[in-house]
């Protein structure tokens, strides 16, 4: 009889395809790919039907203390994939995957880190387990997939990306006419429990618990990958629960969302396991790392600094005027520097230049109201960080943690 050990991983994709076809084992040729600890599996392969032992890792489990190296799952594919990297390149983070095939890569800047590619859903699954120790998937998904698992920790609850909501549709016709709020479709004399209210939903932990939270007694679920849009005018399904942005994908298939009828607003989102944070070393400082660098990204990203030169008789004066106008305050406050010129041999001041952040949505009203108080020569360039003194979620974060 022979005994091997391989990665639980590598058990699943067998168990799965000898559902189909047959059964292969494949196993690491470096340690590239190599994850660097690992459940055990033995398999007894001389009965005809092999018999399969797996001790998955967990956090209690022998394999995920030993591990050294702080693991981060990033989505592998799907909408949320590019910008992710997306935003860790914007934060001078690159990831370096020799091959889009691989699932493990690395990020120079931060030593003794991992990146596992892996879909969302079970980005949210590993972190439960302990296999990963951060991940960035959207906040839909750590809902759905961590089913109020008091390990997993926001970090980050606003990465500016994959916005959407999760919402209740119905169609815009039939008995679904004048229907245009959630107590209204409860209310609906159809349902019953001989015939419930048919929601067609990928969100099958969350569609039940918010219809229960709401009072709604008669319904009853499906569950599809995709195009669930669909499935009213097939006929499948009264409703749909689904995520929304734009709205277009509703519009084009004729159905409404409804007042009430909004579960939860998502967008990318930085998670973490809470007793890594705590008990694996190394994970908070790595945390913080990418915290500081995601917040002072993410705060310039709305901000262009503008430069402008001011005459004036003081920098106090020229900072009263400045300070008049509501879209001059800056961040802090203005820099005002003064600005040397030669006379008759001696450094005389008349201008002074002045800095001011401004938020890149009231940029031109901010250029309006410098020029209103003598302001010229008006430079705007982009920011690329804004490093806080500390960063606020970092606070929050020890709070949570209790530290
Ligand atoms: N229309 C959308 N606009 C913005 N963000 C979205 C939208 N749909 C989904 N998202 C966000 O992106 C995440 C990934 O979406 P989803 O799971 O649908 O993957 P995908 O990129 O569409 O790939 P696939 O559905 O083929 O697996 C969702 O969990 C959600 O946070
Ligand atoms: O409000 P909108 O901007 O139209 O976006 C909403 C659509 O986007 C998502 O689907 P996706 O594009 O991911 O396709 P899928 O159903 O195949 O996952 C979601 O499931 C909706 O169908
Ligand atoms: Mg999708």
């Amino acid at each position: 009889m022979a005994t091997v050990t391989v990665p639980p991983s590598l058990l699943l994709s067998a168990y799965a395809q000898n559902q189909q076809c047959s059964i292969s084992l494949a196993f690491p040729s470096s340690r590239a790919v190599l994850p660097r600890s690992h459940g055990a599996i033995t398999c007894c392969a001389a009965s005809p039907s092999s018999q399969v032992v797996a001790s998955p890792v967990s956090h209690n489990g022998r394999a995920a203390t030993e591990r050294t190296e702080i693991r981060l799952g990033l989505p592998s594919k799907g909408r949320m994939a590019d910008d992710t990297l997306g935003l860790l390149k914007d934060c001078q983070l690159s990831v370096r995957q020799s091959n889009p095939r691989q699932y493990v890569a690395e990020i120079p800047q931060l030593s003794n880190l991992e990146v596992w590619f892996q879909r969302p859903k079970d980005i949210v699954r590993k972190i439960s387990s302990g296999d990963l120790d951060l991940g960035i998937v959207g906040f839909d998904t750590v809902n759905e997939y961590g089913q109020d698992n008091e390990d997993l920790i926001i970090v980050h609850d606003a990465l500016d990306y994959g916005e959407c909501r999760l919402s209740i549709a119905i169609p815009k016709y039939g008995i679904f006419e004048n229907v245009n709020s959630l107590r209204q479709l409860a209310e609906m004399p159809q349902w019953t429990p001989e015939r419930p209210l048919r929601v067609a939903t990928g969100f099958t932990y969350l569609g039940p618990k918010f219809m229960r939270e709401n009072g709604l007694k008669h319904v009853s679920f499906s569950t599809a990958d995709g195009a669930l849009e669909a499935a009213p005018a097939m006929g499948i399904a009264d409703a749909i629960l689904d995520l929304v942005s734009s709205g277009t994908t509703l519009r084009e298939n004729n159905l409404k969302e409804i007042e009430g009828g909004t579960v939860l607003q998502s967008q990318a989102v930085l998670v973490a396991s809470r007793k890594s944070l705590t008990k694996r070393k190394g994970v908070l400082d790595i945390t913080h790392e990418i915290l500081e660098r995601f917040e002072a990204h993410l705060r310039a990203v709305g901000q262009f600094m503008v430069t402008a030169n001011m005459r004036g008789s003081s920098a106090d004066e020229v900072a009263r005027r400045l300070l008049s106008q509501p879209s001059l305050s800056g961040l802090q406050g203005p820099t005002i520097s003064p600005v040397y010129s030669k006379r008759g041999g001696e450094a005389a001041i008349d201008y002074y230049a002045i800095n001011v952040c401004v938020p890149k949505k009231a940029l031109y009203k901010s250029v309006q109201q410098l020029r209103a108080i003598g302001g010229s020569g008006v430079l705007v360039s982009p920011l690329t960080y804004i490093f806080d003194e500390e960063t606020p979620r970092w606070r929050q974060l020890l709070l949570k943690l209790g530290l």
